[in-house]
């Protein structure tokens, strides 16, 4: 019988399993989307345990679907969303509160004191991270702060903290074992990615004791087997890596100066820098792109755009100018531009290279003229535009050109999209054949770990072109939109500062 390898990809908005063969094609795939919770404008939650029972119903399911058992699979690989914090009961394994989502905004009242007691610096040092209500820290002192009883059952060392993979991992073990991988721990605020250990004074800072941390290990080793009755058969769990640094692993962007960027809720671009961890000057983070096993650590520099996707989804679901995600394409394909309008997709703030929880969504330019095709084309150009700023970035920080921008997510299957990123990036565009490169790259982690693949070599070999998209516009005219989007961006920028 041969065997695959599962790859359990917990993304913000749905749990995904895809069961992969030895040649990296996709051999069953299940998903499901669970339920987002908005208990306030700003705020974003989870239910930890609906997170849990929607990614072992989707295992489940791939499996029945190839026609499997869990005896079929040599290993699994987690990919999960990243920062997204959460915290349980170690003696019943409940968790405490819901889990706060990395696009919450509620303590941004908190990073602001930091920032302005000054340790913006230090952070960066330790961390890669700039002071941003985006990351797992001060969410976690948040939940210690606000819920009954839990700084005490903390510091009696009842209470466990963890991104996604590690919440998945102790269920995954009926609770033996509490752990991350060395890229997720890098997007928590308490981890140092120089000395690879937490920072009792980033701790200190933040209020967390060391006794909820789990332990770190790399992106590539056998961590566990799976106990419990969905995976009774003791499966290796062999990979974990936070879904963007899987995704650059899946596109095989493995030497320093290859790029990708990842279309889904938001997006994120990630450059691999090899083992130099390169501070960022323009706004941009350094964080861990993997550690294979005992390998030295991997970095890369990351720009994470917080809305991308959801921007169409909110043309969807709020705006209702479309019924699904795709219909975006032909709708904004109608026009030949947008007629002038601008839109900034800031719904949730605006992240690299920006920083402002403040920047809420904005629309300029509306005319009498302007219909809803001009919108969803500002839309895209707007999704754009905020990539085209972090590369604009990161070619400062890198003091690199480009030579091609590998592209993978749900919106990356947008030719229109892709066209226009090409244009406002002036660089090309380029889309591998398998675009599930996040649970690729989670399982590439997981069948090196346990010999499923031999060598990396072997691996790259699978990568495919689909399409490639070459820009069409000329630099003065790209140059010329982007002095208008700068101008849109200000007038975005602060907007709910004194609603905080
Ligand atoms: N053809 C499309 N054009 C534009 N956006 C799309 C298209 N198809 C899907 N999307 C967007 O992509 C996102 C889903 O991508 P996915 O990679 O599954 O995201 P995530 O992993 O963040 O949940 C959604 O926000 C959806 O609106
Ligand atoms: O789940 P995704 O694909 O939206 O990715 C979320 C990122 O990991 C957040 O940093």
């Amino acid at each position: 019988m041969p065997q695959y390898v599962l790859a359990l990809d917990q993304g913000t908005t749905s749990s995904r399993a895809i069961l992969f063969d030895q040649a990296g094609s996709i051999q069953a795939v299940a998903q499901k989307e669970f339920e987002q919770h908005f208990p306030k404008p700003g705020w974003v939650e989870h239910d930890p345990e609906e997170i849990w029972s929607s990614q072992v119903g989707v295992a489940t399911e791939a499996l029945t679907r190839a026609g499997l058992r869990p005896r079929d699979v040599a290993a699994i690989g987690i990919t999960n969303q990243r920062e997204t914090a959460v915290v349980w009961d170690r003696r019943t394994g409940k968790p405490v509160f819901n889990a706060i989502v990395w696009q919450d905004r509620r303590t941004a009242p908190f990073c602001t004191q930091l920032k302005e007691q000054g340790h913006e610096a230090t952070v960066r040092a330790k961390t890669g991270l700039v002071i941003d209500s985006y990351f797992s820290g001060t969410k976690v002192r948040w939940i210690l702060d606000h819920v009954d009883g839990a700084r005490e059952a903390a510091e009696a060392g009842h209470l466990a903290f963890g991104t996604v993979d590690s919440w998945l991992v102790w269920n995954l073990t009926d609770g033996a074992l509490h752990m991350t991988d060395v890229t997720n721990a890098s997007r928590t605020l308490m981890y140092n990615i120089h000395t690879g250990d937490w920072d009792d004074e980033l701790l200190d800072l933040l209020g967390v004791p060391r006794s909820m941390l789990p332990e770190v290990r790399s992106s590539s080793e056998v961590y566990a087997n799976t106990s419990g009755e969905i995976f009774s058969s003791q499966t290796p769990i062999a990979g974990i890596a936070g879904d963007q640094q899987a995704a650059t692993f899946g596109q095989r962007c493995v030497e320093p100066g290859m790029a990708k960027n990842t279309y889904g809720t938001g997006s994120f671009m990630l450059l691999n820098t090899g083992t130099e961890a390169v501070e960022s000057t323009n706004q941009l983070l350094t964080t861990v792109a993997w550690k294979l096993g005992d390998a030295p650590v991997e970095y890369a520099l990351e720009g994470s755009v917080f809305v991308t996707g959801s921007a169409v989804q909110w043309l969807r679901d709020g705006l209702q100018i479309i019924r699904s995600a795709p219909e975006v394409e032909a709708l904004a394909g109608s026009v030949e531009d947008t007629d002038g309008v601008y839109l900034v997709p800031a719904y949730t703030g605006l992240g690299a290279p920006h920083w402002d929880p403040y920047a809420r969504g904005t629309i300029v330019g509306i005319t009498r003229g302007t219909t809803a095709a001009h919108i969803a084309r500002a839309t895209l150009e707007g999704i754009a535009f905020q990539v085209a700023d972090v590369l604009t970035a990161m070619k400062k920080d890198a003091g690199i050109e480009l030579q091609e921008l590998r592209v993978d997510g749900g919106a990356a299957a947008n030719d229109l999209l892709m066209q226009i990123q090409a244009d406002l990036l002036q660089a090309p565009i380029v889309r591998p054949a398998v675009t599930e490169t996040t649970a690729l790259g989670a399982a590439y982690l997981a069948g090196l770990a346990v010999g499923y693949w031999g060598s990396a070599e072997e691996i790259s070999a699978q990568w495919q072109l689909d399409k490639r998209f070459e820009p069409q516009m000329s630099a003065d005219e790209a140059e010329a939109r982007h002095a208008h989007w700068r101008r849109a961006l200000d007038r975005a920028r602060g907007w709910a500062e004194d609603d905080a």
